[in-house]
């Protein structure tokens, strides 16, 4: 589909507030915050456990509604829409990698990338072409027809971002994306996010590692709820 502001950023997001409150005892994780990303833009997200990061990309990523505030995905406002509607926009434009991969494990490593190609509305030879494509594109063909299970830790994070990509998503987020793998796996998925900005990939990624963050060309910080100001901005 058309994106219908083309030049909206990828993500914008105004005086957003979230509190969880599951069993009667509430507890704020997001008190107000604002964020920009643009379009092209590698952003790494750090702050100390508990300070809101994932509550953040769970609210960006229309996963959890916000209470309060504003929500823009390229440009299309998610707060106040419905669950249904919520779910379009977020089909059309986010790609969401987690630290745990959350693959299927009934499937091949192809067909986790189809289905998610087939749930973002392709027809079933266009969703098989964008699989392979993106399996080609993530170094896994050799394992295209395996299992995840049989998939090291760093090549099923590859596979999960592939899954991501299926959308042709505005956004990708991640989050702590290499937080269960070893060094080399983590160094892996490191190269992998560097490539994909380099194709123009936005993406706004939740991490502890300094390391993984020095790959982003923008550190934005974060402390109980709120998001800092700039920290270190984009190289001239
Ligand atoms: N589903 C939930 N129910 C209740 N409280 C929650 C829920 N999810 C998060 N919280 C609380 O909201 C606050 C922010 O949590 P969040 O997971 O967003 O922080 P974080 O910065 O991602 O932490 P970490 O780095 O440890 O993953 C914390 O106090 C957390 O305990």
């Amino acid at each position: 589909m058309e994106d219908p502001h083309p030049v909206a950023p990828a993500l914008e997001l105004a005086g957003v507030r979230k509190t969880h409150d599951p069993d009667g005892t509430p507890v704020v994780a997001l008190r107000g915050v604002d964020l920009r990303v643009e379009r092209g833009e590698f952003v790494a997200l750090m702050g100390p456990s508990g300070c809101g990061k994932s509550t953040l990309l769970q609210v960006a990523a229309g996963l959890e509604p916000a209470d309060d505030g504003s929500v823009r995905l390229a440009g299309e406002e998610l707060v106040g829409l419905s669950e249904s509607a919520g779910a379009r926009v977020r089909r059309r434009h986010v790609g969401f990698v987690f630290q745990f991969f959350n693959l299927l494990e009934g499937m091949s490593a192809l067909e986790n990338v189809a289905l998610a190609a087939l749930a973002a509305g392709a027809g079933r030879r266009a969703a098989d072409a964008r699989a392979r494509e993106l399996i080609d594109l993530l170094g896994l063909l050799d394992k295209a027809r395996r299992p995840p299970a049989a998939l090291s830790g760093g090549q099923r994070q590859r596979l999960a971002i592939a899954r991501a990509l299926a959308n042709r998503p505005t956004l990708l987020l991640a989050d702590e994306p290499t937080g269960a793998l070893d060094s080399a796996g983590a160094q892996e998925i490191l190269e992998l996010f560097g490539r994909l900005h380099e194709l123009g990939q936005t993406i706004l990624l939740v991490t502890h590692s300094a390391e993984v963050a020095a790959g982003a060309d923008r550190l934005v910080l974060m402390r109980d709820g709120l998001v800092d100001a700039p920290v270190r901005e984009a190289a001239p």
